[in-house]
């Protein structure tokens, strides 16, 4: 039997692990393996992932809809090697991949196809910046227009009110998509999960695409199909981009920063120069603390949450990825560097 395939999509921050670990903790039965990827260099959501038994393959430094496009193929095909040893597989795609160049595999490839069913596919959608992000970007248009459910994400942030006209907003940008609400404390995850993908309406040989991008594999492009019925959009529209405009830095530090100082700076930061930060996600080592440090931003929210303790023979290497349009790293090493602590430890 092939094994089931959801695929987490929905713009940077939107709460795509949040509701990993949701969905992973309310089935301890299943045994899940997870394809992480991420965007930026550093790999941060693998280590979010809060049940340890998961099979997790970590991808990143670029998107599975484009340039790892085939590290997809060779993942899954190392996948089926051991699929004895797993029951579902979720793939976690990073905020501005098009999901529909990830999901083109599962649709079109009959080798794919034999071992993996693509069931459904689940849009995160921030219900505080999405507004922001439609207007600004692609990418969001992209994810949600693609998806067979919609998770309007983040309730509590946001009125009753707004929320039934994004409710609309999202109907009009995808109306074969069920449009869900939720937040991280109450997730419908029976619901989410039960829900599967109108293969009739997606899967009929015309309706489907050519592969993304000419790869090296063995599998070719077919031929391009009409897109009448599908959500699956012309992949010349938007398969040229490799999100150029947006871009991410990773940085690494051995030395412990000053928690309280780095968060007081990168506040001020996204107030007063915010604008194309899309996203600051990190590992923090703090020189007064036992354990990692997850420092976040969502636009210019920033949160902090405490993370796993730190092993006592293991080297508290701080990691911190900046995701958004046209960035410069000087500006960022300089802000970074001023928050450490050099003469600690
Ligand atoms: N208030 C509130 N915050 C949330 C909710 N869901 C997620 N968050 C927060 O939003 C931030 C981003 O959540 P993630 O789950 O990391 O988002 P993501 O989509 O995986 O992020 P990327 O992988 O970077 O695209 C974190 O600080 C979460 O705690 C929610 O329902 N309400």
């Amino acid at each position: 039997m092939p094994k089931d395939v959801t695929l987490l999509t929905g713009f940077l921050g939107s709460g795509k692990t949040t509701l990993l670990n949701a969905i992973l903790s309310d089935r301890p039965q299943t045994r899940f393996a997870l394809i992480e990827n991420e965007f930026g260099e550093e790999s941060i959501d693998g280590q979010l992932v809060m049940r340890p038994d998961v099979d997790v393959t970590e991808l990143s430094n670029g998107c599975l809809c484009c340039s790892l496009n085939d590290d997809l193929l060779n993942v899954l095909e190392a996948l089926d090697d051991r699929r004895d040893k797993f029951d579902e597989l979720i793939i976690e795609t990073t905020g501005i991949a098009d999901p529909s160049g990830v999901a083109v595999p599962f649709l079109m490839l009959p080798i794919v196809k034999r071992s993996f069913t693509l069931k459904r596919v689940i849009c995160l959608v921030d219900a505080e910046h999405v507004e922001d992000q439609l207007r600004d970007t692609e990418e969001a248009i992209q994810q949600i227009s693609f998806s067979d459910v919609i998770l309007l994400n983040k309730t509590d942030r946001v009125s009753p009110d707004y929320l039934a006209q994004l409710q609309d907003t999202l109907r009009s940008l995808n109306p074969f998509a069920q449009v869900l609400l939720g937040h991280k404390e109450a997730y419908p995850v029976d619901e989410l999960m039960r829900i599967e993908r109108d293969t009739a309406a997606t899967d009929q040989p015309a309706t489907l695409l050519p592969l993304p991008l000419s790869s090296t594999n063995a599998f070719q492009p077919l031929a391009k199909g009409i897109q009448n019925r599908s959500l699956v959009r012309p992949v010349h529209q938007h398969h040229h981009h490799t999100h150029s405009s947006i871009v991410s830095l990773s940085f690494r530090f051995e030395e412990p920063f000053n928690l309280t100082r780095l968060y007081n700076q990168l506040t001020t930061l996204l107030l007063y120069q915010g604008q194309g930060i899309y996203r600051i996600k990190g590992i923090i080592a703090d020189v007064q603390r036992p354990n990692r440090m997850i420092l976040q931003s969502v636009g210019s929210t920033m949160t902090l949450a405490e993370g796993a303790n730190w092993l006592p023979d293991e080297s508290r290497i701080s990691r911190i990825v900046f995701i958004g349009k046209l960035l410069k790293p000087e500006g960022f090493e300089t802000l970074l560097k001023d928050c450490l602590t050099k003469d600690s430890q």
